[in-house]
């Protein structure tokens, strides 16, 4: 928390970024005397981390109720791919967003039964006020000691837990979202962050929606706004800020104008993620900005499922397989299996009967077919 005092008093000072990835690195050799704040090798340069929001965001949007079976299920098999933080729920008004109704019982399901995957997990849970970190909690005091306290890390049988609370970058959009205005969301994020921390020492994430276009407001959302807010959540003791181009109305040069703008503001760029969607095609394009900004933490849904419920016709996040393909296309580590993810994307659109619409995942899919067909290997 310590870390970001100062920023109130809104330093401007720009931090150097982390060293570009391999495939931008002919623009510029790595600096030997560079002082990034980060503790990043040479190696970790290249480790891309994916946070797999699909069994929260890829759900919540969903009319039709979808067995707690088929989300833990979704759950596990994520976990087997690779990934290693997965968004698991939401403990918002099941009134407000009746998808998310069952995210005591998942989060029950995980602390009882540690999942078989590669590597330790990390799983989050959206909470917007106490009340919903009440309910969080009650389940927590069940199972004090089967997940990992924040600072130890998280091993096979005992997970770790995350928080992530939702700011917005415009006000008719936190009306929207939260039924209240954003300085009363903030003060409500203070609680939920102080409570988490002192009681249960979780991890907090901070998502700001919005941040590159308001399907109320338009295009000009202010990144010096988004800075502010940004700000103000570390200074809580947020963790990382997700910054959610929930409209997908993001661009290139947006993006890069609003990741200068939290640099200039003294936001490390460790502390950040990207959350993007593809409403317009266009959130590769601004994760190559945002990756040469030095941003390393990107959230994606497999079979690219999703969108808000309070932002109309936005569709899905990144699909993680487009995202892993990219990544490794370009010499960036995921660490995730494209090919499982694949089969996970296959799997849940088949479950709740909608279109896959990871473009690579119906590529590989549409490989294996023909190679089968020829008598081949799968792609
Ligand atoms: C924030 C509230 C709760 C305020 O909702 P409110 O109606 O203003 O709250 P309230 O305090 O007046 O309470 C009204 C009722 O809700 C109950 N209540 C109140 N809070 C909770 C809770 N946590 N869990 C369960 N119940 C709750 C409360 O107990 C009460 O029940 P009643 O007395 O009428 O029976 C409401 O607006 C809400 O739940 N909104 C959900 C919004 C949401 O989930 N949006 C989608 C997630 S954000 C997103 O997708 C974007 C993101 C993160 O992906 C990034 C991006 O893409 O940008």
């Amino acid at each position: 928390m310590a870390r970001y005092a100062l920023l109130s008093r809104r330093l401007l000072a720009t931090r150097p970024c982390m060293r570009s990835a391999r495939a931008f690195a002919t623009a510029a050799p790595p600096d030997p005397q560079r002082t990034s704040s980060s503790s990043s090798s040479p190696s970790s340069d290249y480790r891309v981390k994916l946070v797999e929001v699909g069994p929260r965001d890829g759900l919540q949007n969903e009319e039709r109720a979808i067995p707690l079976a088929t989300k833990l299920e979704l759950i596990e098999r994520l976990a087997k791919t690779g990934l290693t933080t997965i968004e698991a729920g939401s403990f918002v008004s099941p009134k407000w967003v009746p998808q998310m109704d069952n995210s005591s019982e998942i989060l029950q399901h995980l602390l009882q039964h540690p999942l078989p995957a590669p590597n330790p997990l990390t799983f989050s849970f959206l909470a917007p006020n106490l009340k919903g970190l009440t309910n969080a909690f009650s389940v927590l005091a069940q199972h004090p000691t089967s997940f990992a306290p924040e600072n130890t890390p998280p091993t096979k049988e005992k997970p770790a837990l995350e928080i992530a609370v939702f700011a917005s970058a415009t006000e008719s959009f936190s009306h929207k979202n939260l039924n209240c205005d954003i300085a009363t969301s903030l003060a409500r994020f203070r609680d939920v962050i102080h409570a988490a921390k002192d009681t249960h020492s979780l991890r907090v994430r901070a998502y700001i929606s919005v941040v590159l276009g308001c399907p109320f407001e338009g295009y000009d959302v202010d990144p010096h706004r988004v800075a502010q807010i940004a700000t103000a959540l570390l200074e809580m003791g947020a963790d990382e800020i997700a910054l959610g181009d929930t409209t997908g109305m993001g661009t290139a040069p947006r993006t890069k104008e609003l990741l200068t703008c939290l640099s200039k503001a003294g936001v490390r760029n460790e502390d950040v993620a990207m959350h993007f969607h593809d409403t317009y095609g266009q959130a590769l394009v601004n994760t190559a900005v945002a990756l040469e900004h030095g941003i390393r933490t990107f959230d994606c849904s497999v079979g690219g499922l999703g969108g808000c419920p309070y932002s109309p016709g936005a569709t899905g996040n990144v699909a993680t397989e487009d995202v892993v393909y990219f990544m490794e296309t370009l010499g960036m580590d995921t660490g995730v299996d494209l090919d499982g993810v694949v089969d996970v994307g296959a799997w849940i659109t088949g479950e709740i009967g909608k279109e896959n619409a990871s473009t690579v995942g119906k590529a590989v899919l549409g490989a294996r077919k023909r190679a089968e067909a020829d008598g081949g290997v799968k792609a």
